[in-house]
């Protein structure tokens, strides 16, 4: 509940005032992903100035932006955060365009463990958060698909938030959407919108990819964006695409196809309020029931 009153606090002291935001524009951007670093790299900073250019605020670019999605290219793409070429070239392009830039994800390379993770820059050009992938995408649907990232990854071990404009966002990737508990901490700790670069695929994407997002939405009553590589049939791994903005509401905002492109949405504070005036579960929960039963099970 403080966490909440918080929210509105800061909405009605920012929020009033001429130079604050509360509405932020979002651009979902969902690559083509090849085997080619450079070119994926360069294709990504091409699609962030065309977000600049429209008045985005916030870029976010897909898990897996930079490599293709498969245990056996993680090491050979690895680099180190935030050293490696990848984060010099995201860190110019955020100062250059003025955006905060959610870099997707990239195989990350430390004292020779990998992990999948998500750097943010702020328009500075400042590295402002780094979320290493929580749940690993451990899967076997027989005859469908399996895969098994913790052949090639280690796990992260710590949530993640970063503050846009003194506004809390908070971060996943990918099979961590599964994870109810995780965006639940997320609005606990105050965030108002949660940012998963994504890969889902052409068994689970159809199944699970817009139901999740939209349900982490409207459990949370906040704003929830996927971001997915475009599907590209020759790789190993097809992406299902489908990049999507879902709002507190749980309705979703903004949906592309499976192709290159870019979508943009509008995080507004003030929907944010009113949805939790008006339906207010955060409020009612029953903590005191859940966490004697949870426990006990
Ligand atoms: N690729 C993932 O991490 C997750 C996924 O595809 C799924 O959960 O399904």
């Amino acid at each position: 509940m403080k966490k909440f009153n918080n929210l509105f606090r800061i909405l009605s002291r920012n929020c009033n005032m001429s130079s604050s935001k509360c509405a932020f524009k979002v651009a979902l951007i969902q690559l083509h992903v090849t085997d080619d670093k450079n070119k994926n790299i360069e294709n990504a900073l091409k699609f962030v100035r065309t977000a600049k250019e429209n008045s985005a605020d916030i870029a976010i670019l897909p898990e897996c932006f930079n490599c293709p999605y498969g245990t056996k290219y993680f090491l050979k793409y690895g680099e180190e955060i935030p050293n490696g070429e990848t984060c010099k070239s995201l860190a110019q392009c955020a100062k250059k365009n003025n955006i905060y830039l959610v870099g997707g994800s990239i195989p990350e390379l430390q004292e020779k463990q990998l992990y999948n993770t998500c750097t943010v820059w702020n328009p500075l050009g400042q590295m402002i958060a780094k979320h290493r992938k929580i749940h690993l995408f451990d899967i076997d649907i027989p005859g469908k698909i399996t895969f098994k990232e913790s052949d090639a990854l280690s796990s992260g071990n710590q949530i993640t938030i970063f503050e846009i404009e003194k506004f809390k966002v908070g971060l996943g990737i990918c099979y961590d959407v599964r994870f109810p508990e995780l965006a639940n901490i997320y609005r606990k700790e105050g965030c108002i919108f949660i940012i998963y670069p994504g890969a889902f695929n052409m068994t689970t994407g159809p199944l699970h990819w817009k139901l999740l997002l939209r349900a982490r939405a409207v459990d949370n009553q906040l704003y929830v964006a996927g971001v997915s590589p475009a599907r590209n049939e020759n790789s190993d791994y097809v992406a299902w695409g489908h990049s999507l903005l879902a709002n507190p509401l749980g309705e979703t905002e903004a949906e592309t196809e499976h192709q290159e492109t870019i979508i943009y949405g509008t995080v507004d504070l003030k929907k944010i309020e009113e949805t939790r005036q008006n339906i207010p579960i955060l409020s009612q929960r029953r903590t005191d029931l859940y966490d004697i039963l949870y426990h006990h099970l």
